[in-house]
């Protein structure tokens, strides 16, 4: 499975139209790969927590539209990265919000495979957990023919929902995220961590680039179940292309069995 980590860079001055056609272009640009991989809220900003409300969109609005072109295009599987969700439906959370930080897997048709909206809000009151709801749902899905689990930026420091993930079949990890410098070194180690603990490849898609106010970590990186790392990119904008093989997974949980020394 040839993959390709678009590690975007972006700051405020960039429309969401002129955004979203530049990462469409970058995606047109890997129609080899078979997965195409883009960071948390790219086009809502990960930090831009005051655009939020006025960036956000149905799963039927024109960011998703234009990656699903893309997508069908390219011939590629897409994650999307993530969106700021909001339902045309008017559909409302606990909370009675409507707004969630939804992230998209896009099949080769153009069709919506998946989706996944971030169960742990970053902000510590402020941020995400003031302005959009949790998500319930633990998400493992068909990612041409390999089980993927998705996840969202500061899940990654949740090890309990990977756990729930390989307990649903999870071969692969894919993260997206908005994650900044001044903790970048938590962001390597946790995704070698999740890597060894699960035994699972794991791809972490971050944000380069400064926008509202925060330095982005940038450090996207592709990690084999046993934990080497296969590819990390420095902090610039940056496409990381790298093959794997998925039947990796059960050979090595076969040869070191971990999983089954579990007590709890
Ligand atoms: O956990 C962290 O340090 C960063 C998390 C984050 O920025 C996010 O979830 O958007």
């Amino acid at each position: 499975m040839r993959i390709a980590v678009v590690q975007l860079a972006y700051d405020d001055t960039e429309s969401v139209a002129e955004r979203t056609a530049r990462v469409t272009g970058l995606v047109h640009a890997e129609s080899g790969a078979d997965l195409v991989v883009l960071p948390e809220l790219w086009s809502a900003g990960g930090f831009s927590y005051r655009d939020w409300p006025q960036r956000s969109q149905d799963l039927g609005g024109p960011v998703i539209a234009a990656l699903a072109d893309a997508a069908r295009d390219a011939g590629v599987w897409l994650h999307g990265g993530s969106i700021a969700e909001h339902p045309s439906s008017g559909e409302t959370g606990p909370e009675g919000k409507s707004l969630w930080n939804t992230s998209v897997l896009i099949a080769p048709d153009g069709r919506v495979a998946a989706t996944y909206r971030k169960i742990h809000r970053f902000g510590f009151g402020g941020g995400e957990p003031k302005l959009m709801e949790a998500g319930e749902d633990v998400v493992v899905t068909d990612l041409a023919g390999v089980q993927a689990g998705l996840s969202t930026c500061y899940d990654l420091r949740f090890p309990e929902l990977y756990r729930a993930q390989v307990d649903r079949g999870a071969a692969l990890f894919v993260i997206p995220a908005a994650w900044p410098a001044a903790r970048v070194e938590a962001w390597s180690l946790l995704l070698r961590a999740r890597a060894i603990e699960d035994q699972c490849f794991v791809i972490g898609c971050n944000t380069a680039g400064t926008h509202a106010g925060t330095e982005m970590g940038g450090h996207s990186a592709v990690i084999a179940p046993t934990g080497e790392v296969l590819a990390e990119a420095g902090t610039g904008p940056e496409v990381l292309r790298v093959d794997i093989d998925p039947a990796a997974v059960a050979e090595f949980r076969d040869a070191f069995p971990v999983l089954r020394d579990r007590r709890l």
